[in-house]
């Protein structure tokens, strides 16, 4: 791939953009927000001037609800040779596209599963979908050469390809995608009106599931509006769980130290549950589920403390997988997790006593 064009150059266009202008491709870019283009450009992500001929791949990176009009419109035209798009959802898209009397051949549809909880151009990133899933979802109608293009896309920005049927993916990403985005949400609805005496007791385990309840809700309301009929199909079955839950919570309360025995399996079975589905998660880069150890230290909240504890832990031979961090309230400290394989923990507790770290257990 020589030339490209990204049509949307928010946060998945410009990631894309710059992964591409990095690996030499001539991309050029378009918004409809002429501001972000600018500053895409400023990023090194591309050039705002438009394109003199057709370029070999369209990249739309517009929201669900634009996505068929956009690719419509750059077809029409004569853009490019293909045109792929990076939305969240995929059944809808193909449908309006073939409604729009669009043609199937040079398009395809996509989904990087890779994303952040900010949108715009200033949170793209080159690396962003490293090691992580992309969706591509070919017809029999797709040019090989245009799928070609999308594993080239795919390889440059270090993404893992996964070829699915389109409304398989959108069941799929209603249930590990959407569904998590509501739930998410709707704990964090709930502090809104909280007390501050109770909001400042936030810990590690709110911060993790409130994550990605700061999401953008203009681009959440389109992804969702998408892809409704799944995600109410997920969200009904853990509203009947939920009632469940209730249900076993209230008979915790009663003096019947039966109905107390019958919550308790009810509450124990449901967190088995979820201990069982969390093992499904795959680990970093795709992998199976990696049982790290992580080795917790206390870490004061000022300049250089985080690169002093990752060059000694570097000095001591030791790769970090994964790192956490949790602050605590009201004071300049917090305690950082570094998540080691099981047999490197040891190791790197010692060497960072010897440098004077203080281990938690
Ligand atoms: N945010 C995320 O984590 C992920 C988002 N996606 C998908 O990627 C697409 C883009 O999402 P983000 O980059 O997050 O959003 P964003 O809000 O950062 O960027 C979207 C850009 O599209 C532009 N735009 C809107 N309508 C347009 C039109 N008709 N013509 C040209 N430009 C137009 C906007 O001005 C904006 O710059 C969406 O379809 C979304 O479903 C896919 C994976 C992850
Ligand atoms: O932030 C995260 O963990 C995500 O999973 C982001 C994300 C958001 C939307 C998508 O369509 C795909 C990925």
């Amino acid at each position: 791939m020589r030339t490209a064009l990204v049509i949307g150059t928010g946060l998945i266009g410009t990631s894309a953009a710059l992964a591409l202008a990095g690996r030499g491709v001539r991309v050029h870019l378009s918004d409809r927000d002429a501001s972000r283009v600018r500053t895409a450009a400023a990023l090194g992500a591309g050039t705002e001037d438009a394109p003199d001929g057709p370029v070999d791949l369209a990249l739309v990176a517009v929201p669900p609800g634009r996505v068929a009009a956009t690719v419509a419109d750059a077809q029409r035209r004569g853009l490019a040779r293909a045109c792929l798009d990076v939305a969240s959802v995929k059944g809808g898209p193909r449908r309006e596209l073939a409604e729009l009397g669009g043609d199937p051949v040079s398009y395809l549809g996509s989904h990087p599963m890779a994303g952040r909880e900010r949108s715009g151009p200033m949170a793209a990133t080159a690396d962003l979908f490293e090691g992580r899933p992309w969706v591509l979802t070919p017809t029999a109608a797709t040019d090989t050469e245009v799928l070609n293009l999308a594993l080239e896309l795919v390889a440059v920005c270090r993404a893992v390809p996964v070829v699915m049927d389109a409304d398989a993916h959108d069941r799929a990403v209603a249930l590990v995608s959407h569904t998590p985005q509501l739930l998410s949400s709707l704990v964090a609805a709930r502090l809104t009106d909280a007390d501050e005496t109770a909001v400042r007791l936030c810990g590690q385990g709110i911060r993790d599931v409130t994550r990605i309840a700061a999401s953008d809700p203009g681009m959440w309301t389109e992804i969702l509006s998408a892809n409704p009929g799944p995600v109410a199909e997920v969200l009904s079955a853990v509203a009947d769980d939920l009632a469940e839950t209730v249900r076993a919570l209230r008979a915790l309360d009663s003096a019947d130290e039966e109905k107390r025995r019958d919550g308790a399996t009810g509450i124990t079975d449901l967190l088995r549950r979820g201990n069982a589905g969390r093992e499904r998660v795959p680990g970093k880069h795709g992998a199976a589920p990696a049982a790290y150890e992580s080795v917790t230290v206390l870490i004061g909240d000022q300049p250089g403390e985080l690169a002093r504890i990752f060059a000694d832990a570097g000095r001591a031979g030791i790769n970090i997988e994964d790192v956490r961090i949790e602050h605590a309230t009201g004071q300049q400290a917090g305690l950082i997790q570094l998540m080691v394989e099981p047999a490197a923990a040891p190791d790197l507790t010692a060497a960072l006593r010897e440098r004077g770290w203080s281990i938690r257990q």
